[in-house]
């Protein structure tokens, strides 16, 4: 089998006001969708960050595809370094850490690697949780996503306002974890932090903890907080967290942290590539790494970093952006054959009201995902939709994610400082 053409189609979604330490969503979340075509008539799917400089990367890549063996998973990697080189740009946002070639390179990577997965699983008529060594769970288990959120955008995009109402106060967060558990039955719940000062965010987790005494709960401020900050925040919440996410940032802040505090800390933000394990592990930073095979360089990869935090005694977690669902369906195969993977995984699913993919499939029933059990990824795209969002994209009127502007429109003179607390 041989890879005979690329289509690359940057999408805009959706998105509700969803607030986080830099500021808040945008009305739209921006995705590209890969469809990769062989000589035997098979499409592999692929799903990634939409910003232009991951966009512009695909779109170099792309070419350099053709004849290439969708099995030929190191040739993929080999004509990728050789297209982008060691200059591949700094393209994600600041929420999953350090930008870096390396990482614009494994986020390229991964996107590509997951459609030859797809392909390779419709080649064989096998499920890719089967490539990947075969089930070891069959369905796979989600957290509740909590954010603090305005009802509506500002200015108003002009469509329908989402679903969840306000939640800038402990009491929304409860209303809002109450619906995302009668709704979606998840069984534990993970706070999106460094929005309101870190006392009142504590708060909220208690709050939380009253109103669900059985849920494993989390709390993530993105860097949001200093040391000190973090560990009067650790020591309120002993007992309380699963664990705490990123109170602060760098390696040598969370193994001070680390240090004080009674829960373990855990990251998608100080280590998001191999070369950052061996300085944590040195000092003890983190306890629990959350995988995203997005920017980790594919489900390889992942697989990988499984095997390193075995090794080291790392907890394993899986991180979620605004996604559609071929990367549900990418995260459910990959959580399916992982057996390090035991804390529920993070999604932004619920927050979706349109997709690429056919409805159906994904389903959240008690908090998890059934893999699916079709070839390849499971998941079909429904070509209608694809364009209608294409075409939102072309409407949308940007084409890189940007927190911050929308927040200054909300609150003028924003500066998206970090520590702020
Ligand atoms: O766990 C995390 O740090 C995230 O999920 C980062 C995300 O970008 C989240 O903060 C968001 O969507 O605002
Ligand atoms: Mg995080």
């Amino acid at each position: 089998m041989k890879i005979t053409d690329v289509v690359i189609t940057p999408i805009a979604m959706k998105d509700p006001p969803l607030r986080n330490i830099q500021g808040i969503h945008q009305p739209y979340a921006l995705r590209s969708i890969l469809q990769v075509g062989t000589d035997e008539g098979l499409t592999g799917l692929g799903e990634t960050y939409g910003d232009l400089a991951i966009l512009s990367a695909l779109r170099k890549v792309a070419p350099r595809l053709t004849g290439l063996d969708p099995f030929d998973l190191n040739g993929l990697e080999r004509i990728i370094r050789e297209t982008l080189g060691a200059t591949a740009g700094r393209a994600t946002h600041g929420l999953v850490g350090e930008a870096s070639d390396e990482k614009t390179l494994a986020t390229v990577l991964s996107a590509f690697e997951v459609a030859c997965w797809d392909l390779q699983g419709r080649a064989l008529g096998r499920p890719v949780v089967e490539l990947l060594g075969g089930k070891v769970r069959d369905t796979v288990p989600y957290s509740g996503y909590l954010f603090f959120k305005p009802s509506v955008h500002n200015p108003d995009p002009g469509y329908e306002p989402d679903r969840w109402g306000e939640a800038m106060d402990a009491e929304g967060i409860v209303a809002q974890a109450r619906r995302m558990v009668d709704g979606y039955g998840f069984k534990s719940l993970k706070l999106k932090g460094g929005v309101l000062p870190p006392s009142e965010e504590a708060d909220a987790i208690l709050a939380l903890r009253d109103a669900f005494p059985e849920h494993p709960l989390r709390l993530d401020p993105n860097a949001g907080w200093t040391v000190e900050s973090s560990i009067a925040v650790g020591k309120k919440l002993d007992g309380v967290l699963e664990y705490l996410e990123d109170p602060t940032g760098g390696i040598d802040g969370m193994a001070a942290v680390a240090r004080e505090v009674s829960m373990p800390l855990a990251t998608n933000m100080c280590v998001t590539a191999f070369s950052h394990i061996p300085p944590a592990v040195k000092v003890d930073a983190v306890q629990v790494v959350l995988s995203d095979h997005h920017f980790w360089g594919g489900l390889r990869r992942s697989r990988e970093l499984a095997a390193i935090c075995r090794t080291f005694g790392i907890g394993l977690s899986m991180h979620s952006n605004s996604h559609l669902g071929i990367s549900l369906a990418a995260m459910t195969h990959l959580a399916g054959a992982t057996p390090e993977l035991t804390y529920d995984c993070d999604t932004h699913y619920p927050y979706l009201v349109e997709d690429v993919v056919q409805e159906g499939v994904l389903e959240f029933i008690d908090g998890a995902v059934r893999v699916p059990s079709a070839s390849g990824l499971g998941v079909d795209l429904d070509l209608d939709s694809l364009a209608r969002l294409a075409e939102q994209y072309d409407k949308c009127g940007f084409d890189t994610r940007d927190d911050i502007t929308p927040m200054r429109a909300v609150q003028p003179g924003w500066d998206p400082v970090i520590p702020r607390w």
